[in-house]
């Protein structure tokens, strides 16, 4: 059902030094997941399931593989008369230091675009986490609340707490209540509820608290605006009961990944549609996966053109993926057409888009810390990467346009990105 007068503005911006060689070429928010789809597609989604119309989406850093992958919006049902979904990258006319300066003056600059669809309430949220959530119920809540801002938070262990905006929530609803105190990142944690960075505002009141913060230092919900609200507004919590991925580390990403992989997935998506653009990456148009007559699958996710003769166990292969005849992929990722050469022994890698691993070549052990491979780098015949490998980058591609054509191939263990020959 349509949820009227609400308008998303998705930040989709961000890139994060921990997940290294992954965000080179591509915002947070591309990065692809789950052997099928980018994370984008889990917040996208769920707009789409929650009947919300009309979204902008905040890009910056690295747009071209959000422009190829958002197209139109009709992969979320969101291009038509009514519907829409708008690509608003920082004006980089007039003035440089136009580009967005935080995620609070990315959705200053583009007030316009809010006031031209005339919305009750705007919907920020961050496009970069995993996770289902009907953003009509938080709705409904902010609604019945008489809220200016409802907040969207979700419990957290509490040794993690200190690495997010922490909420302390009143009152004796189990769904929120008024939101009693807001402190970003404290390194004494207030409460173990981490805000989702989804974050609903009446109209007026985020154009005037905008209006207020454009002249601050900082231009961050979290940091800027979020706590000084408190007191002045009427601001709630709403309390997220379910599953959030938050993949802020490559560790969590893997994890993330693998979780899809037990016999109860998280976040659960049989009925929940998580919906993707099949046209990027020509995901519609790649043939059927095909398991040879050798090979031995267990617990992986495989999708179009995938392509085993080996043994797999435990692993996420996005499509177009070869796995050739003797080798063996364990509890690792591989994005789209990484090939695995004969014999080659991959365990905990990521390996990004078109990789190719030789013949005999070894990457990963047991145990260890992810090994990271970068985009079309090529791992020499019987090279064990991490021992003094050479690993070869490749003229790059299409999706990743711009002006240093092939990207360095990386080589990285999990925390510790780096540069590796090329
Ligand atoms: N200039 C820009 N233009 C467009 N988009 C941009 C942008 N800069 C960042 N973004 C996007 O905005 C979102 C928040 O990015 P941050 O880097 O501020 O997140 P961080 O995870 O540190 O903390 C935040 O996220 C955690 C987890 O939700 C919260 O707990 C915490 O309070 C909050 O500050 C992401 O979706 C990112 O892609």
């Amino acid at each position: 059902m349509a949820v009227r007068g609400v308008l998303a503005m998705v930040l989709a911006g961000g890139r994060v030094d921990e997940l290294g060689v992954l965000t080179h070429r591509r915002p947070k928010s591309t990065v692809p997941f789950g052997g099928l789809y980018r994370v984008i597609d889990f917040p996208l989604s769920n707009i789409m399931h929650s009947g919300i119309e009309r979204v902008g989406v905040l890009g910056q850093y690295r747009s071209a593989s959000l422009i190829s992958h958002i197209g139109d919006g009709a992969s979320w049902d969101l291009a038509g008369r009514r519907r829409g979904i708008a690509l608003l990258p920082p004006f980089q006319g007039l003035h440089a230091w136009d580009w967005y300066r935080g995620t609070a003056n990315a959705v200053h600059q583009n007030l316009d675009f809010i006031a031209a669809h005339d919305p009750d309430l705007v919907l920020v949220l961050s496009g970069d986490h995993v996770y289902r959530m009907d953003y009509g119920e938080l709705v409904a809540f902010h609604r019945e609340a008489g809220a200016d801002m409802t907040a969207a938070f979700v419990e957290v262990p509490p040794g993690e707490a200190s690495r997010f905006g922490l909420g302390r929530i009143g009152g004796s609803d189990p769904r929120g209540g008024p939101l009693e105190a807001y402190r970003e990142k404290p390194a004494r944690p207030i409460s173990n509820w981490a805000s989702m960075t989804i974050y609903l505002f009446r109209r007026e009141v985020l154009e005037a608290v905008l209006d207020e913060n454009a002249k601050a230092s900082s231009h961050e919900f979290g940091r800027d605006i979020l706590p000084g609200m408190i007191g002045r507004y009427r601001v709630f919590g709403y309390r997220h009961a379910g599953y959030w991925g938050y993949l802020r580390t490559l560790e969590e990403y893997w994890r993330a990944n693998m979780a899809l992989l037990g016999p109860e997935p998280a976040p659960p998506l049989e009925d929940w549609e998580v919906r993707t653009n099949l046209q990027h990456e020509r995901i519609a148009e790649r043939g059927p996966a095909f398991l040879g007559p050798g090979a031995e699958v267990a617990s992986a996710v495989l999708h179009n053109g995938v392509r085993v003769e080996g043994r797999v166990e435990g692993s996420v292969l996005f499509p177009g993926v070869h796995v050739e005849k003797g080798a063996i992929v364990r509890d690792s990722i591989l994005f789209f057409d990484v090939r695995v050469g004969e014999g080659a022994r991959l365990e905990r890698v990521i390996a990004d888009k078109a990789a190719v691993f030789g013949p005999g070549s070894v990457a990963g052990r047991t145990g260890g810390a992810l090994t990271v491979v970068g985009a079309r780098a090529r791992i020499p015949k019987g090279c064990r990467v991490g021992a003094g490998c050479e690993v070869h980058p490749q003229a790059a591609e299409q999706d990743f346009p711009g002006p240093e054509v092939a990207d360095a191939a990386v080589v990285a263990s999990s925390g510790q990105a780096r540069h590796g020959a090329g």
